[in-house]
C-alpha cells in the first residue's frame, strides 16, 4: 500500500464511520489505514482439519465436525433451561447445547441433515458436547468461498459493545486489502528479500490476516516480525551512530585533584576489579569530546555508588558542576549523607534538595548552584524543577532509571545548551536481549563482581504456619545484635487493604518483640516524610532491631549490620521485586537470610518465582526468567511497555528473529552507514519516516 493511503484517516473506511473510528482511536490507537493493518489477530481459528467424534480430546480448542442431529430436546434445571441436541457421526455421538436463542434455533435447525459444526468442546456427563456452536449445512458450505483459517483480533470489553466484532475486523481488514488492491510497498532491501527466503509484503500482510494454510502463516509472521525488529535495531544503530559523531560533550581531560586525592588517600575500601573497569570506561567516555550515555548496569550492592561519586570527581577537577537523582527521598537522603561523609575531607560543596526542603534552603540552594558555588547537587525529582538551574552542569547521574520517565531524562539535558554527560545507574539486570533493543543506543557497563568477604545470602520459603519459628529465628538474629526487616507488599488497587495488613503484621510483631528487649521501626508510604526519616534514621543507627515496612525500601537502602530480611505475603510480589528486597541484606560480611513468607494456595507462576529465588542469587538468571513470566512490558514498568510498540513481534519469544535482525542491520550499517547506496534508498526512506514519527525516537532522546 502506498504512504499516502496507509495514511489516510480510518473514519474513511467503509463500514467504519466517525463513532467506531473514535473508539478505534481511543481504545486500541488505531488512527489511520496502516494502523489498522498493523492490527495482527492473536490467534487464527483452524478450520483446516476436520474431526471424527472419537478424536475429540478434553481439552483440545475450537474443533470442526461433520455430522447430523438426530434428535432434539429441552432440558429443565434449577439453573434454567437449555435446548439439547444429538448429534451424531460415524464414530459416536456428542451433544450441542443452547442457553438461549432457543425459538429460533428451534424453528430452523433441520434434523437429519448434514451440518459443518464449529466450537469448542467440554467433558460433560460423560459425553462431549459443544455450548452454542456455528453451524452450516453442508450443502452450503460447498458452495461458499472462505479461508482455511479465520483471525480472531485482541479485543476489549469497551470493543465488543460497540459492536466492534471480530466480524468487523475482518470485513474491515478485506475492504483494506480490496482498496489497497495488493500494492504494498515493500521497505526491505531485495538482496535481504533473497539471503532470508522472505515473502513480499503484500503476500506476508495478507496472510497474517487471512493465512492460506499454517506454513503460509509461519513465513508471514516470519517475515513481519523480521522487518519489524530490523528497522528498529537499524534506528537504534543510526541513534548511536548519529550520537558519536554529532552530539558533542564537554571533555573532561584532567584527571584533577579531586579524583587523584580522593583515589590515594580516602577509599575506605579497595575497588573491585569490576568496579575500576567501569570507572576507566566513564574515564574514557568523559575524555572523548563526545557526550556520554552510559548504562552502568550493577547487581543490588555490587557497589555503583562510588562508581557515581569518582565520576563526579571528575566533572568537578574539570570545572564543572554535577548532580545526581534518586527516584525517592529516603533514597537521595541516603545518597546524601554517604557522600558528604565519603568526601568529607575534599572542600566540596554537596547539598540536598527534595521535595521537602524548606523554601529559605531552596532559595540558598538556587543561588549557590547558580553562581558556581555549590559542586553537587543530590536529590529526587525536585531536581528538575525550572528554578532549579545551574551555572555549568557536566554530568547528571540518575539512579534506577525505570522509577523516571523519558520525559523527565530529557529536561535534565535541557539544563545546559550542551547537554551533561548522563550515568543511568539501575540494579534491575536488564537480560541482554532487552538490552540490546531498550538501550541500543546506550553504552553499557556492567559491575559484575561483588565486593570482596560477601556471602551468598541463604533463602528459603516458608509457610505461614511456621511463623513461630521464623520469630525464634529472628530473636537469635537478634541476640547476635543484627537487625532485621520485615517487608509487606504495597500494592496500589488495594492500598487499604496493605495498610491494614501491614498495621496487623506490626502488632503481632509488636506482641512478640516487646519493648524494652526490642525497639521496633515502621516506614510506609502514608507516614509524612519526616516521621518516615525519623524513622530510617533509627533503624540506620541501630537503635531498633526491627524494620517493618512497605516496599518503599525496596532500592537502594544500606545497612550492612542488617542480616535478615522477611518478605511477608512473598507471593504477591514481581521476581525483580523480591531479588530487589532480598538485596537489603548481605551488604556486610554477615551470613545473611531471606525467608520469603506465604500461605498454602500458590499458583504455578508464584511457584517458579519462589523457586527461582530459593535457588538462585544471581540477579541476571532472576531477570531472564522474570522476563519469561511478565514479558518486557511489565519487567520494565508500565511507562516502558509502550516503548517499542511492537506491533507483531515478540522481544522474548522472538529472540531469535531478534538476534538475525540485528546481525543484518549491523551488516547493512557497516557497509553503508549513512544509508547512501542506491540499493538502500528505501531503507533510508523507511528510517527517516520512523523517525518522523517519532516512534522509538522519542523515548531515547
Ligand atoms: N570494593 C568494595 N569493597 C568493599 N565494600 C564495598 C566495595 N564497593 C562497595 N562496597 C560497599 O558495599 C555496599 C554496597 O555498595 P552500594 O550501596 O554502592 O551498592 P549499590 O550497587 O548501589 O547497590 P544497590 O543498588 O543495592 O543500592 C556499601 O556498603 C559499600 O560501602
Amino acid at each position: 500500500m502506498n504512504p499516502t493511503l496507509l495514511n489516510t484517516p480510518i473514519d474513511y473506511l467503509k463500514g467504519i464511520g466517525p463513532n467506531r473510528a473514535d473508539i478505534l482511536r481511543k481504545e486500541i490507537g488505531i488512527h489511520t489505514y496502516g494502523d489498522l493493518l498493523n492490527f495482527y489477530p492473536n490467534r487464527y481459528l483452524d478450520k483446516t482439519r476436520f474431526y471424527k467424534i472419537n478424536q475429540l480430546e478434553r481439552n483440545s480448542s475450537e474443533v470442526q465436525i461433520v455430522g447430523k442431529i438426530v434428535h432434539l430436546r429441552m432440558v429443565e434445571q434449577k439453573r434454567g433451561k437449555r435446548l439439547v441436541a444429538d448429534f451424531i457421526d460415524e464414530t459416536g455421538k456428542m451433544e450441542l447445547v443452547w442457553f438461549r436463542g432457543h425459538k429460533w434455533i428451534r424453528e430452523n435447525l433441520k434434523i437429519n441433515t448434514p451440518y459443518v459444526i464449529f466450537g469448542k468442546t467440554n467433558w460433560y456427563n460423560g459425553l462431549f458436547s459443544m455450548p452454542h456452536p456455528e453451524m452450516e449445512l453442508v450443502e452450503d458450505y460447498k458452495k461458499n468461498l472462505r479461508t482455511a483459517m479465520q483471525p480472531v483480533y485482541p479485543s476489549t470489553e469497551k470493543l465488543a459493545k460497540s459492536g466492534i466484532t471480530n466480524r468487523v475486523f475482518s470485513k474491515c481488514m478485506q475492504q483494506l486489502f480490496l482498496e489497497s488492491n495488493n500494492a504494498f510497498f515493500d521497505p526491505l532491501p531485495g538482496y535481504l528479500r533473497e539471503e532470508l527466503h522472505l515473502l513480499p509484503k503484500a503476500e506476508a500482510v495478507f496472510n497474517a490476516h487471512f493465512p492460506k494454510s499454517q506454513e503460509l502463516l509461519a513465513k508471514a509472521q516470519f517475515r513481519l516480525k523480521f522487518e519489524e525488529l530490523f528497522f528498529i535495531q537499524i534506528q537504534l544503530l543510526m541513534k548511536n551512530l548519529l550520537r558519536k559523531k554529532k552530539i558533542k560533550g564537554f571533555p573532561f581531560e584532567a584527571v584533577g585533584n579531586h579524583f587523584s586525592e580522593f583515589y590515594e588517600n580516602h577509599l575506605p575500601f579497595e575497588l573491585t576489579g569490576a568496579q575500576k573497569r567501569v570507572i576507566k570506561e566513564i574515564r574514557q567516555d568523559l575524555g572523548s569530546g563526545a557526550q556520554m550515555n552510559r548504562l552502568l548496569q550493577g547487581d543490588v550492592g555490587s557497589g555503583k555508588t562510588i562508581v557515581a561519586l569518582m565520576s563526579v570527581l571528575l566533572a568537578l577537577d574539570n570545572g564543572f558542576q554535577a548532580c545526581l537523582m534518586a527516584p525517592t527521598e529516603i533514597l537521595a537522603t541516603q545518597h546524601y549523607n554517604g557522600i558528604c561523609e565519603l568526601v568529607q575531607e575534599l572542600g566540596i560543596q554537596v547539598r540536598l534538595l527534595t521535595g521537602s526542603t524548606k523554601t529559605s534552603e531552596r532559595r540558598e540552594i538556587h543561588e549557590a548552584l547558580e553562581n558556581g558555588e555549590l559542586h553537587l547537587l543530590i536529590g529526587t525529582h525536585a531536581l528538575l524543577e525550572e528554578k532549579v538551574q545551574f551555572k555549568n552542569l557536566g554530568l547528571a547521574i540518575i539512579d534506577e532509571q525505570h522509577r523516571f520517565g523519558v520525559a523527565q531524562r530529557a529536561r535534565l539535558w535541557k539544563k545546559n545548551n550542551l547537554p551533561p554527560h548522563i550515568l543511568v545507574m539501575t540494579a534491575t539486570p536488564i537480560p541482554r536481549t532487552l538490552a540490546m533493543s531498550l538501550y541500543g543506543d546506550l553504552d553499557v557497563s556492567v559491575i559484575d563482581e561483588l565486593p570482596p568477604g560477601r556471602k551468598d545470602i541463604k533463602t528459603v520459603h516458608r509457610y505461614d504456619s511456621n511463623r513461630l519459628k521464623v520469630f525464634r529465628f529472628i530473636k537469635d538474629e537478634i541476640r547476635k545484635g543484627r537487625q532485621v526487616y520485615v517487608v509487606y507488599p504495597l500494592i496500589q488497587e488495594s492500598e487499604k487493604m496493605d495498610y491494614k495488613d501491614l498495621m496487623d503484621g506490626y502488632e503481632s510483631i509488636a506482641r512478640e518483640f516487646p519493648i524494652p528487649d526490642y525497639q521496633i521501626s515502621i516506614v510506609h508510604g502514608q507516614m509524612k516524610p519526616a516521621d518516615k526519616d525519623y524513622e530510617m534514621d533509627r533503624f540506620v543507627r541501630g537503635e531498633t532491631q526491627i524494620m517493618v515496612a512497605t516496599t518503599v525500601i525496596e532500592v537502594g537502602v544500606n545497612v550492612p549490620n542488617a542480616s535478615v530480611m522477611i518478605i511477608e505475603s512473598a507471593e504477591r510480589f514481581g521476581l525483580s521485586q523480591l531479588h530487589q528486597l532480598r538485596g537489603r541484606v548481605g551488604r556486610g560480611a554477615e551470613q545473611s537470610y531471606c525467608i520469603l513468607m506465604t500461605g498454602h494456595k500458590l499458583s504455578a507462576d508464584s511457584k517458579t518465582r519462589l523457586e527461582t529465588m530459593t535457588s538462585t542469587g544471581d540477579g541476571f538468571e532472576i531477570a531472564e526468567v522474570d522476563l519469561k513470566l511478565r514479558g518486557p512490558g511489565d519487567l520494565m514498568g508500565t511507562q516502558q511497555s509502550g516503548v517499542l510498540n511492537l506491533k507483531i513481534a515478540d522481544i522474548v519469544k522472538d529472540n531469535d528473529i531478534l538476534k538475525t535482525a540485528r546481525y543484518y542491520a549491523l551488516q547493512l550499517l557497516k557497509e553503508d552507514p549513512n544509508l547512501e547506496l542506491e540499493k538502500n534508498k528505501v531503507v533510508r526512506f523507511t528510517y527517516s519516516q520512523l523517525v518522523k514519527q517519532k516512534s522509538i525516537w522519542n523515548y531515547i532522546s
